[in-house]
């Protein structure tokens, strides 16, 4: 397992579209190789604030940080290449085989230029054996090993999501920004998707930041829970801490966080 990831913290980060506040002043710490949700009603912010970790959407004010290393304004090669990699809510996957979409994954990694590889130097043929190899080790532990020559196409939907997760792993982030990775699934594709986030997590010593409207997904793997509700933080702190929080509740509409969608 590789050494602890730095901590991502987010530092009074405000962003305005218009006359209209997304976020407001927002503080929150990824601790070391934690699971840590963001959640919040419809509209509270959460994608705005993963377009600004992610390097889409510039903040008004406040700063983002991996331990020492600023990322505030870096254009997202960079952010990415840096070690925070995101999956996206809507899978974008359709084309070429699992194996080819985990190789598109390593390709910032790839040290060997245009050139090189064009030519199939040995150098570059070497490079590319070894992330293809690193592309496989990662389809097993996402449970793609079996399905890695497979069309994308061919997929199921739960295993399409789960080729999103796996190439976002296949550029080595240290901190990962998963939207929404179960949104759409069934209850069997949900409680597999919760396994392989774990062992992931495990096994590579990742942090990961979490949007989820599963509630009972989000209490039963996070760490440590941020609520957003018009842009503000209202809560924070462990699942069943912020689930118990008064204001919590009001946002949610009176409806228990317990209560919603289970997988
Ligand atoms: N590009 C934009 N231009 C104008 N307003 C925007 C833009 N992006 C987001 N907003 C507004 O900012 C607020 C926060 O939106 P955001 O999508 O971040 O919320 P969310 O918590 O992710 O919502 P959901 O759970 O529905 O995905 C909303 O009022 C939204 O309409």
């Amino acid at each position: 397992m590789s050494t602890a990831p730095p901590p991502l913290h987010v530092r009074g980060i405000t962003v305005r579209f218009a006359g209209l506040t997304a976020l407001d002043d927002l503080s929150f710490t990824v601790a070391p190789g934690t699971i840590h949700a963001l959640i919040g009603p419809n509209g509270a912010g959460k994608s705005t604030c993963f377009n600004v970790l992610s390097g889409l959407t510039r903040p008004d004010s406040g700063t983002v940080s991996l331990g020492e290393q600023e990322l505030t304004g870096l254009p997202v090669h960079k952010i990415a290449s840096l070690g925070v990699a995101r999956t996206f809510q809507n899978i974008v996957v359709t084309a070429g085989t699992v194996g080819d979409n985990l190789m598109l994954g390593r390709h910032t990694l790839s040290r060997a230029g245009f050139a090189a590889s064009a030519l199939r130097l040995p150098s570059a043929v070497r490079e590319q054996r070894e992330h293809r190899a690193r592309a496989r080790e990662i389809a097993e532990l996402t449970g793609l090993g079996p399905l890695f020559d497979s069309p994308v196409a061919l997929l199921s939907y739960g295993d399409r999501k789960r080729v999103e997760l796996a190439r976002a792993l296949c550029l080595e982030p240290r901190v990962l920004l998963l939207d929404e990775p179960v949104a759409g699934m069934n209850g069997g594709e949900r409680a597999r998707t919760v396994e392989v986030l774990r062992t992931v997590r495990e096994e590579l010593g990742l942090s990961v930041l979490l949007v989820e409207h599963d509630m009972a997904l989000v209490m039963r793997l996070a760490e440590d829970v941020t609520v957003l509700d018009f842009g503000r933080r209202i809560a924070a702190g462990a699942p069943d801490v912020v689930q118990a929080d008064p204001e919590v509740r009001r946002a949610y509409l009176g409806a228990p966080a317990t209560e919603e969608r289970t997988p």
